[in-house]
Formats: structure tokens, sequence, C-alpha cells
């Protein structure tokens, strides 16, 4: 059997981030399961304290689980050396913040903004300024690119933020609620620069949102539920007879790697499911059943 995720370019396998405050332990990831293969863009979905931004901090080099592994583009992130973890979030990924303020020096201008990941990383001048200007091309910001994050609005702010975390070629952009301070028109502007980096540059992303506008437009939808992946929604396109498209949305439930699922509270109450259930092997699914009444 081939390893878990070994083809994946993010695997978490049963990753743990329990957090000690005064005497009190807070499970925020609780044996969470994820896979994403190099160039899809999905958003992770769950109701506030699921455990989002942990396993955001966890991916993207901020945080270190408690146990379990997590691997993102050959990086074990539970073993780095603070050079490899330095190298990791320099070179690796990519982060924009909800807080647009947070992502950009407000001294500079948007193009230096973008320009200095790649001072850091040692990029020569001449190089560096084409890259700058193909980026904030890429964003839709070639004609703001003298201006301050002060000088420009929310979304175009984001936008700046897009292309200083693209800067040097990160294999995977992670986002924390980037349409989050943003109206409705914005957010789409910018949710369409997100796509601009995945599908033009090939970046990987993720995304985490309330957002439904954001959520319900990616190929795949991971929610989490208790520090878990509990449900997954699979979206793909198909063409009927006439030639017309649609999105098929499709709604599964997460198999972990020693085949536990969990079934969602509605099936179980309306079939009386309890401790335990009869499982059925049929050709091609399987049933499952209240024990009976005599069993229990
Ligand atoms: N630094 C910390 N110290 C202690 N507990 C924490 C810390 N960070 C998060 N937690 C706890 O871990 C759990 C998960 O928090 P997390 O911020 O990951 O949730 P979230 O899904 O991102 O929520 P939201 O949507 O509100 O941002 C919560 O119970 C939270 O209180």
């Amino acid at each position: 059997m081939t390893e878990y995720g070994s083809d994946a370019l993010i695997v978490c396998d049963n990753i743990v981030r329990i957090y000690q405050v005064e005497n009190i332990e807070v499970q925020a990831l609780q044996g969470l399961d994820l896979t994403v293969d190099r160039g899809e863009m999905i958003a992770i979905v769950g109701a506030s304290g699921s455990g989002k931004s942990t396993l955001l901090n966890v991916l993207s080099g901020l945080d270190v689980p408690t146990a379990g592994q997590a691997r993102v583009a050959g990086w074990d992130l539970l073993r780095m050396t603070p050079a490899a973890r330095l190298a990791y979030r320099r070179k690796v990924v990519g982060f924009i913040w909800q807080q647009t303020a947070r992502n950009l020096l407000p001294y500079l201008s948007a193009e230096e903004n973008v320009s200095l990941p790649m001072s850091f990383a040692g990029m020569r001048s001449r190089r560096r300024i084409r890259r700058t200007a193909e980026l904030l091309d890429a964003m839709g910001l070639a004609d703001k690119a003298r201006r301050r994050p002060g000088e420009l609005s929310g979304g175009e702010q984001q936008r700046v933020a897009i292309a200083v975390s693209l800067a040097n070629r990160p294999e995977v952009l992670f986002a924390d609620e980037p349409t989050g301070e943003l109206d409705t028109a914005t957010g789409e502007d910018v949710f369409a620069a997100l796509r601009t980096a995945n599908r033009n540059l090939g970046t990987t992303v993720v995304i985490v949102t309330h957002d439904s506008a954001v959520s319900s437009q990616v190929q795949r939808t991971v929610a989490i539920r208790d520090g878990r992946t509990s449900s997954e929604v699979v979206r793909r396109t198909e063409v009927d007879e006439f030639g017309a498209s649609a999105v098929i949305a499709r709604e599964y439930a997460v198999l972990d790697r020693a085949g536990r699922l969990q079934l969602p509270s509605d099936f179980r109450s309306s079939l009386g499911l309890k401790r335990r259930v009869r499982l059925e092997l049929e050709s091609d699914h399987v049933g499952v059943w209240p024990s009976s009444k005599e069993d229990d």
C-alpha cells in the first residue's frame, strides 16, 4: 500500500494541537486529516473555534502541532530547525491575513512592498523590477504601483498582498478570511486575484473563509468540526447533451486512514443509530443499520 497522501502537496495525518491555558488543556486540533494536491484551490470552512486558524498557523510554519504528521512540499513541519523554518516561511509558503493592514508595510509603495521579499531572497535588481511589474499587472494594479497602502482601497491592498505573497514563487498560498473585511464586489475582485494565482501561475491555494461566495466557487470545500475534518463538498462541471454546462456539487463524509467516518447527527437521530450499528458490504456500497432490538 502506498503511504497516506504520498503524492499530495499537503498532508496532515492525525494532527493534534493542544494549548495549555493556566492548567486547562484546549484541544484545538483533535486528530485532523487533510490532503491537498498540487494545483488545487480549496476552501476550509467551520464554526468559530473549530480549529481553522490553528490549522493554517501549523501549515504556514507559525505553530507546531503537539502530535501527528504534517508535510508540505516534502517539508516535515514537526521536525524543522529554526533556520529551515525561516527558509520554509520565506520560500515555500505565502500568507494573506484578513486584516488588510497586517499584510503590507504602510510606508512603502505597492511596488516596494512586492519587491521586498525578493530583495531578502537576494534576487538581482533587474529581475526584481520585472517580476514586480508582472505581478502587479496580473493583479490588475499596474497603474497603482507607486501608491502606498493608505492610498489604496481595502480590496486593492489585499491584491497587493497577494502579489507580495507570490513574489518568491511559493508552492502554496494560505489565506485566512481574505475577503472578511470587504464588501461583496471588492471581495469578488480579491477572489478573482486568488484564482489568477491558482490558474495562471499554478500556485496551490488554501483559503479559510466564512464567505459562501468564496467557498461555493472552489473545486473542493473541506468542513472542520471540533478540530477534525468532517465533510467535503467536491464540485465539477458537467456538460449535458445540449452543450449546457452546470456545476455539480456532491457532499462526502471524510474517511480517515483507519477507516473511521462520522455519520451526520440528523442521520443518527432519524434512524435511532446509537452505540453500535450493523454494517453490510454490498457490491457497490456499504449499508448501515441500527442494531436489532434484541441485541440492545
Ligand atoms: N493561542 C491559543 N491559546 C489557547 N487556546 C487557543 C489558542 N489559539 C486558539 N485556541 C483555542 O483553540 C480552539 C480553535 O481555535 P481557532 O482559532 O483555530 O478556531 P477558528 O476555527 O479559526 O475560529 P474563528 O473562525 O473564530 O477564527 C478554540 O477553542 C480557541 O479558543
